[in-house]
């Protein structure tokens, strides 16, 4: 039997929940976050990004003529996001020459480790890092500023419909791999679960 990504979603609902629906969404949704926790996410999420821009390219690398198009719009628009990330620290002044804070720093080593998995793998753990934050920023509802911009970079309807080919793109692969690949995929998509839920705890543990 061939596992899709929507059954994955129904059959760990509870794990994705924790990704999903978290205090630090709630309380930028509310506009209670602390300036200094928002902070910490930003400029580790930077952090993030840069290393999630070199997994999306290691994953174009692998994958069959005809996801191309996909994968180049994805990292096309992280061209974009860098350079946005960069000017939304600039004007809280936050210095993203920093560390990564072990959390962001294993989250960036299991997406390194991905990509040494069968291409089924990578392109399932890639739809589920996207769909973490497509989800998560939507779900509270409409934000205050300064948050409703973040929430609608990765809310608006194109980055939506984007997550959506990712999944048409995992799901495709996922019908040709045998039982051990999914059930790879299968562990991917919970560690991802695990790893977005702890990135935000994280930020709201201001070191
Ligand atoms: C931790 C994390 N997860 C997902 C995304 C969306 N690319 C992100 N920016 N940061």
């Amino acid at each position: 039997m061939t596992i899709t990504c929507s059954q994955l979603l129904e059959k760990h609902s509870q794990a994705w929940k924790q990704a999903t629906v978290h205090p630090f969404l709630t309380q930028c949704q509310l506009g209670t976050i602390q300036p200094q926790q928002f902070s910490t996410w930003l400029v580790q999420d930077y952090l993030f990004v840069v290393e999630f821009t070199r997994f999306v390219a290691r994953v174009l690398a692998n994958s069959p003529r005809h996801h191309f198009d996909i994968l180049l719009s994805g990292l096309g628009a992280l061209k974009d996001e860098l350079t946005w990330f960069q000017a939304k620290a600039q004007e809280r002044q936050l210095n993203l020459e920093t560390e990564p804070q072990e959390t962001c720093k294993q989250y960036c080593e299991y997406m390194k480790l991905v990509t040494t998995m069968p291409y089924a793998v990578q392109a399932n753990t890639l739809w589920a890092i996207e769909l973490a934050y497509n989800q998560g920023w939507q779900l509270p509802g409409k934000m205050p500023p300064p948050y409703a911009e973040f929430a609608d970079r990765w809310g608006n309807q194109g980055f939506t419909e984007y997550v959506k080919l990712l999944e048409q793109i995992a799901d495709e692969v996922l019908l040709t791999v045998d039982e051990t690949v999914q059930g790879q995929a299968e562990s991917a998509f919970l560690e991802i679960a695990t790893r977005e839920k702890d990135f935000w705890s994280m930020a709201m543990t201001v070191e």
